[in-house]
């Protein structure tokens, strides 16, 4: 038997939009309310959620067989965190701050099994392999991992055409928060020259063969988004749509009562 599909990854190679939602809450039981919703694939971040592999393999276990992908978010880009994330179940991975084509190769790299990667063999112990009832997975499980690499620094920017080039890289992910940062606009990704840079760069990465990705966070940058080219593209973070409900709702009743 051989690994389990990827269709998130079968849809960005169709070409086909993809929309998704950022799960920060790092509990299986939040994320699976999230999973009702519809979303074509979820965030685990484990950059600045407090995720360890643990509440990853949970909340991946609770995203088995729904619709909603999950998409995990490591901190760094480390082989190690790699491995496990994709021993723990993974299929697809979201990597922040890359910068060269150097570090995106090397990714590629770990997120695959020899001849064409280090990744380390031992997935018959691991949830991956179901523990060895996928008996083909080491074989076959390179086709079916999705690796997807966060530009989100004017140094990614300038290597953008060669980070495009890598085989092996899936999606090119625009990160707007630390994009402007860099920029010198902290916490205005809105900031003009940064919005040209973001258009930029999605149109870039649409005319390559990766898919364009982003997260929006209002819903001016999110359209303007959809419109500038992003096929997968997360149009939210549950616990910024939780924490705002819970807000207005103290606050329509402060003023009542
Ligand atoms: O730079 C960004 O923007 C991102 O990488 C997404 C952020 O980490 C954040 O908005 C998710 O909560």
């Amino acid at each position: 038997m051989p690994a389990p599909h990827n269709p998130f990854k079968a849809a960005l190679k169709a070409g086909k939009k993809q929309l998704g939602v950022w799960s920060s809450f790092a509990h299986p039981y939040p994320i699976e309310m999230v999973a009702t919703a519809g979303f074509d694939w979820v965030v685990i971040d484990g950059e600045h959620a407090p995720n360890d592999l643990q509440t990853i393999t949970s909340q991946l276990q609770v995203l088995e067989g729904k619709h909603s992908h999950a998409v995990v978010r490591i901190p760094t880009g480390n082989d190690w965190l790699v491995k496990q994330v994709l021993d723990a179940g993974a299929q697809t991975v979201l990597v922040p701050m890359v910068d060269t084509a150097e570090q995106a190769k090397a990714l590629v790299r770990a997120m695959r099994y020899p001849p064409h990667g280090i990744r380390g063999a031992g997935a018959a112990g691991a949830r991956a392999s179901l523990f060895g009832a996928i008996e083909d997975y080491v074989q076959t499980a390179n086709d079916e991992v999705c690796l997807l690499v966060q530009v989100e620094t004017r140094l990614g920017m300038e290597n953008l055409d060669a980070i495009l080039d890598v085989e092996g890289v899936d999606g090119v992910f625009i990160g707007p928060a630390d994009l402007a940062a860099d920029m010198g606009h902290p916490g205005n990704s809105a900031a003009e020259d940064v919005k040209a840079a973001i258009k930029d760069m999605l149109g870039r990465i649409s005319e390559s063969d990766k898919a364009a990705g982003i997260l929006g966070v209002s819903q001016t940058a999110t359209q303007e988004y959809a419109d500038w080219g992003a096929q997968f593209l997360a149009v939210g973070v549950d616990v910024g749509v939780f924490a705002k409900a819970m807000r207005d709702l103290e606050g329509h009743w402060r003023a009542r009562i």
